[in-house]
């Protein structure tokens, strides 16, 4: 491996002295610019100190070679050898190589340089070298299969895949399949039918909703053909190799913010071309041995369940749905009744009430993947460890599990900032009932600084599993028990408007609706894999306003 390395630093500094010895000056330019801008010897001297192994050198920084997007020969343009310095050669030769370029925000672009050269054969075998050392890159996907949802958000996934995502896929050689979907689940139905194992990724242009349907059409196809039932929900489930790239189309795409950084169509399609990978926990959702669905994102009861619910009516609004249906729904101030019940997270480092996220490498991560490592080599995995179950009955505005931050552009810290993408756990959020004041304050502390779980009236933990059961339903339950009891939970379900408050919500699963009045839910580690790393951290935030994309490693 090294030698290779090694081998394309030595050519790239004999690149340098050639042009140098044949010209007198570098043969190095920004074609960016369409500039002729000659650099003096010194500076490529000064520069060239920087190289590292396995980077390749561009005027302002290094370009680590897994940020190289593709390496073109290139035409040099015929005005460009008429004028000036170019005249006296006789032929030159060139090729571009397009990197990633930071830009603020955790915005990626596609760049491009120039490199010139007199020397055929050399600039030859420049390309050569390159296009071997992009070969060498395993994790890049060569094949792609595309869904694209032409409704989501605000109609406008196919523009945005055509116009930003397809050049893009072009210049990096990876050829996609395209099926622009028809009706809903039209992907999850597709996923069951085709040869999905000749892809190196599925791709879904589109919101969250759209997400989730490719991940149950994914998830439910390799657990289909290894043989498991998502039935029985104490299953361990067969991990997806196959990684989902999510372009954001939709209204919220917070699962594409919280794992990237930034909502930007071109962004994400870099992440998929140099072949990132990041884990996701999922969590499935069952009721009586019966599988439901599963989550990444928010699993929410009550007041998300509603803002959902509501605003599936008003599609044709756009994203702006949520804003009106999210007014309505907290006007209603609708509370629910109910038993919660959880197994604390053991053998998380983190808490979530953490002052640090969730980043790219992230250790917590990092230690319980070593930790579920430890475990399978000991042969404990399949044993369901019957841990203390703590129990929490009452009236709640708002039930969330999360799998993540949630950050999103309305609340860039999300609905909980310390939920870390893939360490096995999800947040468990308790909003118990409040005044309409006091919730307001809750949700605009989602928006600023100040902590949101700092409220009497809100509980948080990390856990492993949990189960809610509304009160209607245990009434029920229990009304099958006792005869007598009976008559009256009948009377109560159908007169929902009696005096006890026995109305169900539903479930918010990742954008889409889920009606039960009981869950079972279990976080299964790292069960997926996305084109993303997680958001970067940037060494300096200030230098992004300049040119340094130095990256704090
Ligand atoms: C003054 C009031 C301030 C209100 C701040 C409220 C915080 C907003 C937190 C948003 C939570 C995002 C969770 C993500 C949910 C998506 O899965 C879902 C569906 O997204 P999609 O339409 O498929 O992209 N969107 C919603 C709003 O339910
Ligand atoms: N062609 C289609 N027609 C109607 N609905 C679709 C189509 N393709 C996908 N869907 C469904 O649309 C829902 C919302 O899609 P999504 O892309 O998340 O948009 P939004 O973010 O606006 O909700 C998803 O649940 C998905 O199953
Ligand atoms: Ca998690």
């Amino acid at each position: 491996m090294f030698e290779v390395l090694f081998y394309i630093l030595n050519k790239g500094m004999k690149f340098i002295e050639s042009a140098l010895n044949r010209d007198g000056e570098a043969v190095f330019t920004r074609a960016a610019r369409g500039l002729m801008s000659l650099i003096p010897t010194p500076l490529v001297f000064q520069v060239s100190g920087l190289w590292k192994p396995n980077h390749v050198l561009c005027r302002e920084n290094v370009v680590p070679a897994s940020e190289i997007v593709a390496v073109e020969e290139t035409e040099i343009d015929k005005k460009q050898c008429d004028s000036g310095k170019w005249q006296k050669m006789s032929k030159l030769h060139a090729f571009t190589v397009h990197y990633i370029k930071r830009a603020r925000n955790h915005r990626w672009r596609c760049s491009e340089i120039t490199f010139w050269c007199i020397d055929e054969q050399l600039c030859n075998q420049w390309i050569q070298a390159l296009k071997e050392l992009l070969d060498s890159q395993k994790s890049r996907p060569k094949q792609l299969l595309v869904y694209i949802n032409p409704y989501g958000g605000k109609r406008q996934g196919k523009r945005i895949y055509e116009q930003k995502v397809a050049p893009l896929f072009n210049l990096a050689s990876i050829s996609a399949d395209v099926v622009i979907t028809e009706h809903a689940n039209h992907a999850k139905d597709n996923l069951f039918e085709v040869n999905i194992y000749k892809y190196d990724g599925i791709v879904c242009v589109g919101g969250d909703g759209m997400f989730s349907e490719v991940m149950h059409g994914l998830i439910g196809r390799i657990q289909k053909d290894s043989g498991i039932d998502q039935n029985n929900p104490k299953t361990p489930l067969a991990q997806c190799s196959i990684r989902i790239g999510i372009i954001p189309a939709g209204s919220t795409d917070c699962i594409c913010y919280a794992t990237v950084g930034i909502i930007d169509p071109e962004t994400s399609a870099l992440h998929i071309i140099v072949g990132d990978c990041q884990p996701l926990d999922v969590s499935s959702i069952h009721h009586n041995n019966t599988f439901l669905k599963y989550s990444v994102s928010l699993l929410g009861y009550g007041f998300y369940g509603d803002i959902l619910k509501d605003s599936e009516k008003k599609r044709w609004m756009g994203p702006m749905r949520y804003d009106f249906s999210g007014f309505k729904t907290f006007l209603s101030h609708q509370y629910y009744e109910g038993t919660v019940s959880f197994q604390p997270a053991k053998g998380t480092v983190g808490s979530p009430r953490d002052k640090e996220s969730c980043r790219t490498g992230c250790h917590i991560c990092r230690q319980t993947k070593q930790l579920e490592e430890q475990q399978k080599n000991y042969g404990f995995e399949h044993k369901e460890v019957e841990d203390e179950w703590k129990v929490i009955k009452g009236k709640f505005l708002a039930i969330n599990a999360v799998n993540m931050s949630c950050a999103c552009p309305r609340s860039p810290k999300g609905l909980s900032p310390a939920a870390h993408l893939a360490d096995g756990s999800a947040d468990l959020i308790l909003v118990r009932k409040c005044s309409r004041f006091n919730f307001l304050r809750y949700l605009v502390r989602h928006t600023n600084q100040d902590d949101q779980f700092d409220f009497p009236f809100v509980d948080v933990y990390r856990v492993k599993r949990f189960q809610f059961t509304s009160k209607h339903l245990e009434d029920n339950e229990s009304d099958i028990k006792d005869v007598g009891k009976k008559r009256f939970g009948q009377f109560c379900s159908d007169h929902p408007a009696c005096c006890c408050n026995l109305a169900n919500s539903t479930w918010n699963c990742d954008g889409e609706t889920l009606d039960s009045s009981a869950v079972e839910v279990r976080v299964r580690c790292q069960l997926v894999k996305l084109f993303a790393r997680g958001i970067e951290i940037y060494k300096d935030e200030a230098a992004y306003n300049s040119s340094s994309n130095e990256l704090l490693s």
